[in-house]
């Protein structure tokens, strides 16, 4: 049997990709058995959103997760290595060390696709070396501070994030829900203002995705209108943020970006919300756009869920938050701030600690609110703290089992009466605006795309129970998806529509059919014939994933009856923190607990190319 053959077997099995395998067929021949094994599985797991592979994990056990051990050992038996996997690769033209345009790269002990590993070694050097302190006179910085931060007894580390990014041509705020990241920049961007003596600096917003652009937009424009600023100042500081593929300049059907190195962005300060969402080549891709003399500010939780493509960026570079200050960058924020501050330990990543900070007081909620203290104990890993969360019974957590069928039954039940005040206001023909608007305030999330407790099992039984409830009506043609009422999200980009990949719509009647319609990032909204839209699928449930980036007034969060790996404390944390006001959790306790003490694992080498 040759290794193409296993490979393929593996395919059949679902076990690899049939691109893992074709890339492992262009990298290697049959002659060369380990070094296409090697290939597939990196291949394979660049596609579970790792950025390499370690060798130690280039193994029989590791292979598959466990699944299929036997045709694991048939693979590594054909692939018959003697000695090492460092010799066995480099011995191949597909594979080098340092130089070379070979497709993989043998970097220490980890094996990257070629692309991969550039794209890591320009995150690390932006984030070290490239990240030069800013100098401004500090007198001015204090008065302007000054106005700008009330003085507080004990340490406002809002006021120490916004002079580290004074300081910094590179930072980053990490926080979770409502620690001030948004108050923060505003303040920031307000002293930028102030204290820029040029022509008016080009301040520039953006998100990894519409929603979360827009969300940007209105919080930092109402935190912007607090503050004690004239009107040429708000005038400067008036702006709408907007996602990161049109900031780069997305072509519709290529590939080509039209802002890079050689033609980079027009502005002067960019801040980037929801960071953990930004995967590697993203991230690689608009450092390069950035133009030399340009601030960059990144707001996010490092807690959440990593992107869906490979790289935990934000994770990783926040891996050295909690190392504290260089002696030196610690003396000089205690000066500006007022504020006495130790500094860390040890000297490792100094550059990039000096731009990072972590806000830690969430003002949004209080010690009364279950939502806040869930968050904070699933963040901890607390099973038991977690418990008592739930033991204490608030007001705004509700937890319901879900290992039964009737258990499944009453779930649908709740997210029936969570869709009903949304449902009746289509029924009394309210316009798009306000069904819109209505919709945006409820939603079910769940952690699967498949099966019952996934997003397409999930549409259908509630489709299923909104009828009987008369809730909305079959469709008019047996084989339509299309009903009065119908929430949508588009899968896939486009940009001739102006619609991008998790945009929200609703299916409403107002008099010319049934069209789609949609809130646009700058306010207004937009209709669609159903047949003209890209790739979408039904909304009713939605995945963690495609949530990030958006709040509900109430969140209801379904988790898998049975444990499976994609189910991590990232995921359940990312899915409460949707929530404002209520959240509304079914799941089997058990699951619910190996999730809590189970952690992503994205495994890359960007944390340890920090010097
Ligand atoms: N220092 C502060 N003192 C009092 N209230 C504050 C302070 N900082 C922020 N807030 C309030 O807390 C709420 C959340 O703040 P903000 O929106 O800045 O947080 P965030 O981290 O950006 O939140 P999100 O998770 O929604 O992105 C706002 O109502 C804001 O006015």
């Amino acid at each position: 049997m040759k290794m193409s053959e296993l490979l393929q077997r593996a395919v059949d099995q679902k076990l690899l990709r049939a691109l893992d395998a074709q890339f492992a067929m262009m990298v290697a021949s049959d002659q060369q058995p380990a070094v296409m094994l090697a290939a597939a599985l990196l291949s394979h797991d660049a596609g579970e959103g790792h950025v390499c592979i370690p060798l130690t994990r280039l193994t029989p056990g590791f292979c598959f997760a466990g699944r299929q051990p036997e045709l694991a050992e048939q693979l590594f038996a054909l692939a018959a290595i003697e000695g090492e996997w460092r010799e066995v690769l480099l011995a191949s033209d597909a594979v080098s060390e340092h130089d070379g345009a070979t497709p993989l790269k043998l970097i220490g002990e980890r094996l990257y696709l070629n692309r991969m590993w550039r794209n890591e070694q320009s995150v690390a050097r932006f984030f070290g070396e490239e990240n030069r302190a800013i100098s401004l006179d500090e007198t001015r910085i204090i008065s302007v501070l000054n106005q700008l931060f009330e003085p507080a007894a004990e340490t406002d580390w809002q006021k120490v994030a916004a002079v580290v990014a004074l300081t910094r041509r590179i930072s980053v705020i990490s926080g979770g829900p409502g620690t001030g990241k948004t108050t923060t920049v505003a303040k920031l961007l307000a002293a930028l203002v102030q204290l820029s003596d040029t022509q008016p600096l080009r301040i520039q917003l953006a998100a990894p995705t519409g929603k979360a652009a827009a969300r940007l937009t209105e919080s930092l424009g109402s935190a912007l209108r607090r503050l004690p600023l004239d009107d040429a100042q708000k005038a400067a500081l008036a702006n709408d943020a907007c996602t990161l593929h049109r900031l780069l300049g997305v072509q519709p059907n290529s590939q080509r970006l039209r802002y890079h190195a050689g033609n980079p962005l027009h502005l002067d300060v960019l801040v980037v919300d929801e960071a953990s969402m930004v995967d590697l080549p993203m991230m690689a891709k608009l450092i390069a756009a950035l133009p030399a003399h340009a601030r960059i500010i990144f707001l996010g939780d490092r807690d959440q869920l990593a992107s869906v493509e490979a790289g935990a960026v934000l994770g990783d570079i926040c891996h050295y938050v909690t190392d504290g200050y260089l002696p030196e960058r610690s003396a000089e924020l205690s000066r500006l701030t007022g504020y006495s501050l130790p500094s860390g330990s040890g000297n490792k990543a100094g550059a990039l600690r000096a731009g990072l900070c972590l806000l830690q007081k969430s003002y949004r909620f209080d010690s009364q609110s279950g939502i806040g203290q869930l968050a904070f104990a699933i963040n901890a890993s607390d099973v038991p703290q977690a418990r008592a969360v739930f033991a204490k019974g608030f007001g705004d957590i509700t937890k319901q089992t879900l290992r039964e069928a009737e258990d499944y039954a009453l779930m649908i039940a709740g997210v029936v009466e969570g869709y009903r005040p949304y449902l009746e206001l289509i029924g009394a023909h309210a316009e798009p605006a306000a069904v819109l608007e209505a919709f945006a305030r409820y939603q079910l999330l769940c952690a699967l795309r498949d099966g019952p407790f996934g997003v397409s099992g999930l549409n259908t039984r509630i489709e299923q129970a909104l009828l009987q409830k008369r809730l909305i009506e079959r469709p008019q043609q047996a084989a339509s998806r299309w009903y009065n009422g119908r929430p949508i999200m588009i899968s896939r980009n486009d940009s001739s529509l102006g619609l991008f990949n998790g945009d929200i719509g609703i299916a409403l009647d107002k008099g010319e059919g049934l069209r789609v319609w949609f809130p646009m990032p700058d306010g207004t909204i937009k209709s669609v014939q159903p047949s003209r839209l890209p790739a979408h699928d039904t909304a009713w449930a939605m995945t963690v994933h495609k949530s990030q980036g958006s709040e509900f007034d109430h969140a209801a969060l379904v988790l898998p009856n049975q444990y499976t790996a994609v189910v991590t404390r990232e995921l359940v944390y990312t899915a409460i923190t949707r929530a404002r006001h209520k959240l509304s959790l079914y799941a089997d306790d058990r699951v619910l607990e190996k999730a809590i003490v189970t952690r992503t694992e994205r495994r890359s080498g960007l944390m340890e190319s920090f010097r």
